[in-house]
């Protein structure tokens, strides 16, 4: 089947060494979670990269897994997959703040991370935004993640010309 083109302006790189992603995802909606695995995986592959998958209970604890795989450092990139769905409380712009600051922290420390964690009202926004074949959330958050792994290694090595204290 074919997949649509994730939301993004960019032509996806193209890689002449090796590139490995870790996707982890919180299936707490798990039809959505397939979803979102399926467009993320049918990007990575259309780049030749590698996929590794973990699973995480929540969003909150997606941020965590890319701290820890990173430590590990077996890893080029990630991809942060999740949905979270408003309830009755404030716990929905706990979730969704605190996911996406973390995941934003990472990233400010060198972590090349896609974020493709849906933030939604009603579960149908969710269905539309994490089909592979419509919106494909999870193919854009896998791009995202595979053009700040070009932009890494096409900046590696080079040094500022100039700046204070370079
Ligand atoms: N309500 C949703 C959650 N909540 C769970 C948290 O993410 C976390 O696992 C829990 O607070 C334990 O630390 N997670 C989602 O991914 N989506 C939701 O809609
Ligand atoms: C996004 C959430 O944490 C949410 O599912 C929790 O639901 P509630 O606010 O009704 O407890």
């Amino acid at each position: 089947m074919a997949l649509a083109e994730p939301h993004h302006i960019l032509p996806l790189p193209v890689f002449d060494k090796p590139v490995k992603l870790l996707i982890v995802v919180a299936p707490y909606y798990r039809d959505v979670a397939d979803q979102l695995v399926e467009g993320a995986r049918a990007t990575a592959a259309a780049c030749g990269a590698e996929t590794d998958l973990a699973e995480v209970p929540g969003a909150l604890e997606i941020p965590t897994a890319i701290a820890i795989a990173e430590r590990l450092a077996k890893y080029d990139g990630y991809v942060a997959l999740g949905c979270v769905i408003r309830g009755e409380t404030t716990h929905y712009d706990t979730v969704c703040n605190d996911s996406s600051r973390a995941i934003s922290l990472l990233g400010l420390q060198g972590a090349c991370i896609g974020n493709g964690i849906l933030t939604v009202e009603t579960k149908a926004q969710a269905d539309v935004r994490a089909e592979a074949a419509g919106q494909n959330k999870g193919g854009g958050a896998a791009a995202a993640a595979l053009h700040l792994i070009a932009l890494a290694r096409k900046w590696a090595g080079t040094t500022r010309s100039i700046g204070f204290g370079a």
